[in-house]
């Protein structure tokens, strides 16, 4: 069996070789026609586009994609084709979790107030969605939440409109999957009209696409001011951000909201599993994130334990010095573990 696997998955090399006769290493983008023609399967991440382009004649008969997001897989065009794909649900929603969490810690010092008393509204309240609310709440917010399908699907009262949460909401957060056309469609679900809709100035947050918010028109909100500011990790046309908004953004990251080693390591032995389900392989291995260099953490409270554990600051300021290399900077990521790896101990 024939497998190519984007070179920036991690923790992968001893594992696939294990189930397949031959596995090539390509960068993300340099997937081409002739490259796949003669593979049985591809193990890619969002920087592969799986389309008739690249797929039409070949002989893949199973995608995997190492993340969350599927938008870069055209679904239609391989069922045509009979090929079968699948993502990775819920590898990284920890870690996209993680760097809310500690967004939210440097919102309310730059905002100079309480988390407790600010309302949160949660758009996409699937794997990430729902355990933002658990942060949220464990920080004392008032959380409302959006989930169009959820809603429709599970006849709920727990969720609200998007009206409500424009209107009532101090921070505002969105984790939908892009839905480029369709009933729940999520392509510029923030644009000018929304964007009008706000009342309370809040901290505008974006986690999920690039495309979900209207680039134009989140400028806009931040220099009419009915935004206070913006925590930007994803962003239309990547790696070709704009510029113009980096600068002005809090917090403006290289879309590794969800690069914890953690996240990746699950997402790595989603892939490999879902390979060896559809090829009948059986296969020993065990994919485990490396552990921190420093695995005690000494601090006064815990939410400086949470900050000295990951703060995106420090990512956002390595984007803001060279946008041009945010490419380079998700690719070199360095390592980075959720709070479940270390032993805190609070001296106040
Ligand atoms: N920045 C990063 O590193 C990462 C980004 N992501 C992005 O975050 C997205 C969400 O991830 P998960 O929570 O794991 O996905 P999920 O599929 O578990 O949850 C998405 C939720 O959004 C809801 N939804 C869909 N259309 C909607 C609409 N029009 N309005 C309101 N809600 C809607 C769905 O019903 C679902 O509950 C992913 O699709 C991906 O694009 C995911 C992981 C890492
Ligand atoms: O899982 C997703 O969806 C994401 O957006 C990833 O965190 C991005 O991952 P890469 O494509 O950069 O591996």
């Amino acid at each position: 069996m024939k497998i190519i696997v984007d070179n920036k998955i991690p923790y992968i090399k001893e594992a696939v070789e294990k189930i397949a006769d031959k596995v090539i290493y390509v960068p993300g983008k340099d997937f081409t026609p002739e490259l796949v023609r003669d593979a049985d399967a591809l193990i890619i991440r969002t920087r592969t586009h799986c389309n008739r382009e690249l797929l039409e004649g070949s002989q893949v008969k199973f995608i995997a994609t190492a993340t969350i997001g599927f938008d870069h897989i055209d679904t239609v065009f391989c069922k045509q084709a009979g090929i079968e794909w699948t993502n990775a649900p819920g590898c990284n929603s920890a870690s996209v979790a993680q760097y809310i969490q500690s967004a939210l810690l440097i919102v309310q010092s730059q905002l100079h107030k309480k988390l407790s008393d600010l309302t949160i509204g949660i758009v996409g309240v699937g794997n990430v969605g729902n355990k933002v609310a658990k942060v949220a709440k464990d920080f004392g917010m008032r959380v409302l939440l959006n989930d169009l399908p959820r809603e429709e699907k599970e006849e709920s009262t727990s969720f609200t409109s998007l009206q409500k949460i424009a209107e009532e909401s101090d921070i505002i957060t969105f984790h939908v999957p892009l839905y480029k056309e369709g009933k729940y469609k999520t392509f510029h679900l923030a644009d000018d009209t929304f964007f009008r809709l706000l009342k309370r100035k809040p901290v505008i947050i974006n986690t999920s696409r690039g495309e979900v918010i209207e680039t134009n028109a989140l400028l806009k909100a931040l220099k009419n001011h009915s935004i206070s500011d913006a925590v930007i990790d994803v962003w239309e046309h990547e790696p070709e951000i704009n510029r113009v908004l980096l600068d002005k953004v809090l917090i403006g990251t290289p879309h590794i909201a969800g690069y914890s080693a953690d996240g990746k390591a699950n997402a790595t032995r989603m892939s490999l599993d879902s390979i060896c389900r559809f090829f009948h392989i059986e296969a020993d291995y065990e994919i485990t994130p490396p552990t921190p260099v420093t695995s005690y953490i000494y601090a006064k409270t815990h939410e400086d334990a949470l900050l000295q554990i990951y703060n995106p600051i420090e990512d956002s300021q390595r984007l803001k010095k060279q946008p041009e290399q945010f490419e380079t900077l998700r690719g070199d990521y360095p390592l980075r573990r959720e709070e479940k790896a270390y032993t805190i101990s609070i001296t106040p």
